[in-house]
């Protein structure tokens, strides 16, 4: 097997190498050989070359059998509207000329975590719902965009072809049928041309779906709704940026940004990466939370080497750390807080 690893920007380089360790334990007790080749991506590569998903980089990814990223940006671009290169310009790269149309985002609850949720237990307690997030389309990516001469105007575009929703939401409906068969389309249809083609084509393939059972929501209702009653969503399928939106708020069901692992998928390439940023406040201090990245490497032991035993090695390993209290300071709730590197440590030897 060949892993490119896309470590990138702030905690990127610190969490990616915990997943290493992980990975190869993982090898070890299978039996796997596994190559990994790394490649800049980001404001890393925008120091190397000048360009945040340099084609070198593009090449590695192309020549693996997965990606495994960590995160980009970095306040001097944040801090700086003006920039003409900017970290995320490469996230989005990547993910278009990989194809990755489809974000696989799952929210689940840790049986150790839940009593410390700042949701009643009732509500989270169980929770198991996942988010198909459509990823190389809409206002992320749609033209024109920028701003009027005198820069006193600015504007984004909203985009969607019927093609785009149809594939990503093919992926929801397959995922309903294996699962508990309710799919969310999460949208906001009384206002937006591009919601209404979502809702319509949504509408025409239910019917090849018949055992699964559909519901429309308005994006706005779905914030509320997601912290209020969890239980009631199974998949959801969304728009990049309501996407983008939904999961942050869903971390705090599970605990912390710091554990939601992804999967973005495409027909040629598949990506695994955490649903958090760079953290650039915990850049450095070995104190960021390993976990999303570790089980989004489990997802690729899953998703792109069809390899069960292995995901659910990882899985096992991570649920025996949190009940143990191997956790870093996000999730310690005032116990003992322990560093990125020692998590990544115990990890790899009690797998
Ligand atoms: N996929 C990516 O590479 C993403 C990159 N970004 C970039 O990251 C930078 C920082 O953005 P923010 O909005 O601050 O988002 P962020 O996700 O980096 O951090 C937001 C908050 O989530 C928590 N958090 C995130 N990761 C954590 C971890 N591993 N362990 C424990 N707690 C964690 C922290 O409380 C943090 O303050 C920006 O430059 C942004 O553009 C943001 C989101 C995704
Ligand atoms: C640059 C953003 C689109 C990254 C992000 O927030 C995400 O993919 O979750
Ligand atoms: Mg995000």
């Amino acid at each position: 097997m060949n892993i490119a690893l896309l470590p990138g920007d702030g905690i990127g380089p610190e969490v990616i190498a915990q997943a290493v360790k992980v990975i190869q334990a993982v090898a070890k007790k299978f039996g796997h050989t596994i190559h990994f080749e790394t490649a800049p991506v980001g404001a890393a590569a925008i120091d190397l070359t000048g360009d945040p998903y340099p084609e070198s980089t593009h090449a590695v990814c192309l020549r693996a059998d997965a990606v495994l990223f960590g995160a980009i940006g970095d306040p001097k671009y944040d801090n700086d509207p003006k920039a003409k290169v900017r970290p995320e310009q490469g996230l989005l790269a990547m993910r278009k000329k990989l194809g990755l149309f489809a974000n696989v985002r799952p929210t689940f609850t840790f049986p150790s975590l839940v009593h410390k949720s700042p949701l009643k237990l009732d509500r989270v307690d169980g929770v198991d719902f996942v988010f198909f997030r459509e990823l190389t389309g809409g206002i992320y990516f749609g033209e024109p965009r920028g701003r009027n001469e005198q820069g006193t105007k600015a504007f984004d575009t909203n985009v969607y072809t019927k093609e785009e929703i149809t594939r990503l939401a093919r992926m929801g409906f397959e995922a309903a049928q294996k699962r508990r068969k309710l799919l969310t389309c999460v949208d906001k249809a009384n206002v937006l041309a591009t919601s209404r083609l979502w809702r319509e084509t949504v509408q025409e393939l239910a019917p090849e779906y018949p055992d699964v059972k559909v519901e429309y929501e308005f994006v706005d209702a779905v914030a509320m709704r997601l912290i209020q009653w969890p239980k009631a969503y199974d998949v959801l399928i969304t728009e990049n940026l309501f996407g983008d939106i939904l999961t942050d708020e869903a971390s705090v069901i599970s605990g912390s940004m710091g554990l939601m692992p992804s999967a973005s998928l495409g027909t040629e390439n598949k990506l695994f990466e955490p649903i958090h940023g760079s953290y650039p406040q915990a850049a450095g201090k070995d104190i960021a939370n390993p976990l999303g990245t570790i089980l989004s490497a489990a997802m690729m032991f899953d998703y792109a080497f069809d390899l069960k035993d292995e995901a659910a090695a990882i899985s096992d390993v991570v649920n025996r750390s949190l009940s143990e209290g191997i956790v870093t300071e996000d999730i310690a709730d005032g116990a003992k807080a322990y560093k990125t590197s020692e998590v990544g440590d115990w990890l790899a030897e009690n797998l």
